[in-house]
């Protein structure tokens, strides 16, 4: 059951591939969003696949997204890290988009970590700060296009599964506490992440709909692996990478570009680098 592309069985036979090749068996998985691909330096013991090395694996198709799986530790902790995640707006099903979160999940991963580059929408917000997500708009799954549709499989989660509690409270407090502990020099914020499918960034009219909606951050991923994630019985954590604030007047001279959001992943590579490595290393799961 589920479709043929995040079926039970493609997910295992990934997920056992991974496993007789690589001999890790990681605790906890980390999508890498828009230019945040460098923390993937910060594992040691590393053994790097990329994705068209693995069958049945999407590849990765956005600049600042490398498409490798990368093996490691973070301390004595053993991590699987996702270097380039796939999105929708990319011509990937919704299914494909989610099949790494059953992967994990079927490898024997107990929680994931997702990263991404998002656009501010709270005024408050300032460009290279994080926000913590604590809740998400899913405007696509509200009109039809959620990950989960589909027959379901009861070995990979329940046909009706919450979304109210898909965020987990304790990583996410011991996540600020790594990026206190590591003096990250934004502001670290909790808000809610709205998911639009890109590829278009928001109008001006679209972002002041958004924000009477309660969203804090707009971007294109993270909410479809959350919920397969949550789905699966994972724990989720996320965060976004405030890029750019996003445009509220109609004469503003800005246009939201790709090339600022990476910009804003190389301004804070080396402190998301360390207050994540230092997460991984300490967090616990109990
Ligand atoms: O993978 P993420 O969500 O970090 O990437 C964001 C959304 C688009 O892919 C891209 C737009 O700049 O960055
Ligand atoms: N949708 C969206 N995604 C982003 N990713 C990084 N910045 C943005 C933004 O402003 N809007």
């Amino acid at each position: 059951a589920g479709t043929e592309e995040n079926s039970y069985e493609r997910a295992e036979a990934i997920a056992r591939y991974l496993l007789e090749r690589t001999g890790r068996r990681p605790e906890l998985a980390v999508v890498l969003g828009s230019g945040l691909g460098g923390l993937g330096d910060s594992l040691t013991d590393r053994q790097v696949l990329p994705y068209a090395e693995i069958p049945g694996f999407p590849t990765s198709t956005v600049a600042g997204h490398q498409g490798n799986l990368i093996f490691g530790k973070a301390g004595d902790r053993d991590v699987v890290l996702m270097q380039g995640r796939f999105h929708a707006y990319e011509g990937y099903s919704v299914h494909q988009v989610t099949l790494p979160m059953r992967v994990f999940h079927l490898m024997g991963v107990r929680a994931v970590l997702l990263t991404n580059a998002a656009g501010g929408l709270n005024r408050d917000y300032a460009v290279g700060d994080v926000m913590l997500i604590r809740d998400h708009l899913n405007l696509p799954g509200l009109v039809g296009c959620n990950p989960l549709r589909g027959p379901n499989d009861e070995r990979l989660g329940p046909r009706f599964p919450s979304t109210s509690d898909v965020y987990d409270k304790r990583m996410r407090d011991q996540l600020a506490e790594a990026f206190k502990q590591c003096n990250f020099p934004g502001a670290t914020r909790l808000g809610v992440y709205v998911y639009q499918q890109g590829p278009c960034y928001e109008s001006v009219a679209e972002c002041r709909m958004l924000i009477t909606m309660g969203a804090d951050a707009v971007g294109m991923s993270t909410v479809p692996e959350a919920v397969v994630a949550h789905h699966a019985g994972l724990r989720v954590c996320a965060f976004s990478l405030i890029t750019n604030m996003a445009l509220l007047e109609w004469d503003s001279a800005e246009k939201a570009n790709h090339e600022e959001v990476l910009q804003t992943g190389q301004l804070r590579a080396d402190q998301l680098k360390s207050s994540v490595s230092h997460f991984l290393a300490n967090f616990s799961l109990d």
